[in-house]
């Protein structure tokens, strides 16, 4: 199809074997996660025609490769971005922009360079050499420097895993505005979990050269046999609308017609956010009570019951009104027998407001 980024790739890398087929939205972010040596940075590499492996790769109606003709690296319209920025340490910032821009086919100049700048903001570094600006900030860099070279699709390859977490946190911002104001695609390889869900609109899941599942994010993470939930960090990532903000700094959203409270005081009604539900967050009660310092009580359906290790069960919760909704929730196998839990039951589902997380 025409509006899609569609790869199939089947062939062996030494004693690897990688078998995969799927296809992505041609817009916002989508994540390869998977488990280390499953093939992500190998399907990154055939996209950028740096691995020669049998298959094809569409990139809307731009064929790269198929079984008549594998076009070049240089010739295919990409971005790469590696986990260590590689600019050139003898040019200046802008200098390394301006070659990133330089790159680019004259016809083609929708992302600007002022734009970029912006959006990154990477002004007040502009005359600086990279050798003197931190891992974030040349991060930063290597992105606008990608960007101005007017790629088709930008390919980031753990581009934060060499950031400690508060460069992480500071850049993160910066993938949201390139995500809201630009048309680019991204395909992203993380190992990480929690960037994953801030970042990515679109899932690929992948284990041992093989796809798991791909989809939207939300319904990747909420798939019945979804080998992430049993993760103990598992959390769910559901598209929410904001309500309303109250003047004490906490902000009501509509998630499937369920009202939820979470701390956030820069957002506006209206505003779509997403919000990330950890299942280790959520505890079960058979009734709401009255006296709790728990801001969120929401009417849940359980769909599920898995366990989890040898004291731990998994809940799969519906937490929906007007559509499903899903959330997992991770309690002891111990309450699990308390409570008597049954599945298709109601229950109530209590999270705090201050452990959920809401952006973009
Ligand atoms: N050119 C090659 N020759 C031989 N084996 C290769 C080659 N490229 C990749 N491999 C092997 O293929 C497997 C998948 O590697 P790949 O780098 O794609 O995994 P990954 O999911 O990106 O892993 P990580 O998260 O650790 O970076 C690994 O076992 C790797 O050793």
């Amino acid at each position: 199809m025409g509006n899609e980024i569609a790869i199939t790739l089947k062939g062996d890398l030494g004693a690897f074997h990688l078998d995969v087929d799927f296809a992505v939205p041609m817009h916002g972010i989508t994540a390869l996660f998977g488990p280390s040596g499953c093939g992500k940075t190998s399907i990154l590499r055939s996209v950028a025609g740096l691995n020669h492996m049998a298959g094809r790769i569409a990139i809307g109606s731009h064929i790269w490769q198929d079984q008549e003709r594998f076009v070049p690296t240089h010739k295919r319209p990409l971005g790469y971005v590696f986990q260590e920025a590689s600019l050139f340490p003898h040019l200046s910032v802008r200098q390394n922009l301006i070659y990133g821009e330089k790159r680019a086919k004259k016809a083609e100049k929708h992302i600007r360079f002022d734009d970029i700048v912006d959006l990154l903001g990477i002004g007040h570094l502009i005359d600086r050499s990279p050798m003197h600006l931190s891992g974030g900030e040349r991060q930063r860099v290597s992105i606008g420097r990608a960007l101005l070279s007017q790629p088709q699709l930008l390919l980031m390859d753990e581009p934060l895993s060499a950031l400690d977490r508060m460069a992480k946190d500071e850049i993160l911002p910066y993938f949201e505005a390139l995500h809201a104001n630009l048309k680019v695609p991204i395909l992203l390889v993380s190992h990480d979990i929690s960037e994953v869900e801030r970042l990515a609109d679109h899932l690929v899941l992948l284990k041992d050269g093989r796809l798991v599942n791909s989809g939207p994010l939300s319904d990747v993470l909420s798939a019945p046999d979804s080998t992430l939930a049993m993760r103990r960090d598992f959390a769910a990532v559901l598209p929410a609308q904001v309500l309303r903000t109250d003047e004490d700094g906490i902000s009501a959203l509509d998630v499937a017609g369920s009202e939820f409270l979470v701390l956030a005081d820069t957002l506006r009604p209206g505003d779509a956010v997403r919000l990330r539900i950890a299942a280790s967050d959520i505890s079960i009660a058979r009734g709401k009570h009255a006296s709790s310092s728990i801001l969120n009580s929401i009417p849940a359906r359980i769909l599920g019951i898995e366990t989890l290790g040898a004291t731990e069960a998994s809940l799969r919760l519906d937490i929906g009104k007007n559509h499903p909704a899903i959330v997992r929730a991770r309690i002891s196998q111990r309450s699990l027998a308390a409570l008597n839990l049954q599945i298709d039951e109601m229950v109530i589902a209590q999270i705090k407001s201050v452990s959920l997380a809401a952006n973009r």
